[in-house]
């Protein structure tokens, strides 16, 4: 699609939410005229202010510009300058510097629980040192306020589940450095890959100060009470790696008193205009699947040829520890999404947040997104179809979180503007494994 420069010299820009919508085009070139350039003090052609913002938008897209002579011009002049302005709208950010490369890239989410993770995929997360600094920041706060024993003046007891190669060891290590306070510490590891470096770590960075475990934290018996429970077992969704299933099994050996880091994390979705996604999904679906098995399946996506029809809204929250006597994971929840103009919603992409501890939290979400923060990109959950927006659309969807005692799994199903059919009935096409 090309796409004929939006703004005029003469005229008022197009709405943004419109422009926005353009993003989530398959545009392919963009047309600017040589009668929208101005001229600057030296004479040289220069676009406006406005025009550079359009331009910024699309920044980030596989996009060409062509030049329409359709005024007296130097072509080589306007060549320049868009080349001069190409580095100086590219803004050089962890975030950009980071994600260089991945944009609209499909992954399969991670199933960490079930598949041991490799030494590089370990190395990817430790370069996030903002995660590591904000869950440090959480332990701090927890760690200052929580004394261990009946009496109190024991030294508290800090359990890292799903430990990795150790970087949140590390941060209570660190913590209880800087406040000058003894803490008992065990790290809980059942990837033996993983554990491997932490044997290491063990002996040569901790003193032996840590107590290490290669088990399932699930069925892991240990000879003490924690007193805070530290775990990183989130994905993109919040709960799509199986931290609820994985924590419910490790409060067995919480303090009824204790406290978990994360203590809650929330799933968002919201509507999706991204026909370059949809059209991925399509093109590189694998031989082992069947075209519906591949819109079934969500994905771990950096977007950039998107546009994001509505707000995101809360969908499902869990809670540690939690103590019900009953504890059930599934979930269900219909969302209503109003839109602003008409569009094609071609999916759902998913956001999460999570509060640590207290007001620490970490967030995915883009009004709340964690600056600096390269973890997790969002998920996408296709529908089979595109599906037309008309003016004042409405969007309904449901969606569930389901499982049984071998995986768990969601399903969706729009409801408005058109009703369709259950995608992955019975986790049919992706499931999680419990086991
Ligand atoms: C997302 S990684 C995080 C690792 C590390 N905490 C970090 O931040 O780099 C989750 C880790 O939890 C481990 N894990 C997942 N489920 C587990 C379980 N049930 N018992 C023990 N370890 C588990 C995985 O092997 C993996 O090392």
């Amino acid at each position: 699609m090309v796409l004929q420069f939006l703004y005029c010299r003469y005229r008022n820009a197009v709405a943004p939410c419109e422009l926005n919508r353009w993003v989530g085009e398959p545009v392919k070139a963009i047309v600017i005229p040589t009668s929208y350039f101005l001229e600057n003090q030296y004479g040289k052609p220069v676009l406006s202010k406005a025009h550079q913002d359009v331009l910024k938008k699309f920044m980030s897209l596989d996009v060409q510009y062509i030049i329409k002579v359709d005024s007296e011009a130097d072509i080589s002049l306007y060549v320049r300058y868009l080349q001069f302005l190409g580095k100086k709208l590219y803004v050089h950010d962890v975030m950009n510097e980071f994600v260089h490369g991945f944009e609209d890239f499909l992954q399969n989410p991670l199933q960490p629980l079930t598949e041991h993770l490799e030494t590089n995929i370990y190395e990817t997360f430790e370069k996030d040192q903002v995660k590591y600094d904000t869950y440090q920041n959480a332990m701090y706060k927890a760690i200052a306020y929580c004394s261990g024993g009946e009496s109190g003046d024991e030294p508290p007891v800090v359990m890292v589940v799903g430990a990795g190669r150790g970087p949140l060891v590390q941060a209570v290590v660190n913590v209880a450095y800087t406040l000058n306070k003894k803490v008992k510490i065990y790290a809980v590891e059942k990837n033996p890959f993983a554990i491997n470096t932490l044997l290491d770590r063990v002996k040569n960075e901790w003193n032996n100060q840590v107590t290490l475990v290669s088990e399932d934290m699930r069925i892991y018996e240990p000879p003490e009470k924690a007193d805070i429970l530290v775990s990183e077992l989130l994905g993109s969704f919040g709960d799509n790696e199986l931290s609820p299933e994985c924590l419910d099994g490790a409060q067995r050996f919480l303090k009824k008193t204790g406290i978990c880091i994360p203590q809650s994390y929330t799933s968002y979705l919201a509507p999706l205009q991204s026909l370059k996604m949809h059209n991925e999904i399509k093109v590189n679906r694998t031989a082992d699947k069947t075209l519906q098995q591949s819109f079934e399946t969500p994905y771990i996506a950096h977007l950039a040829n998107f546009y994001q029809i509505a707000e995101p809204q809360p969908l499902f929250r869990f809670n540690h520890p939690n103590w019900s006597e009953n504890i059930n994971n599934q979930r269900y929840k219909k969302l209503r999404f109003r839109c602003e103009q008409p569009c094609v919603l071609t999916g759902f992409v998913g956001y999460f947040d999570t509060v640590l501890y207290k007001d620490v939290m970490l967030s995915i979400h883009p009004e709340t997104h964690t600056p600096d923060m390269v973890s997790w990109f969002p998920i996408v959950f296709p529908l089979q179809e595109p599906v037309h927006i008309g003016e004042d659309g409405i969007i309904e969807v449901s969606f569930w979180r389901v499982d049984n005692e071998e995986k768990v799994w969601y399903e969706w199903c729009l409801h408005s503007p058109i009703q369709t059919s259950v995608m992955n009935p019975n986790g049919r096409s992706y499931f999680i494994r419990k086991h």
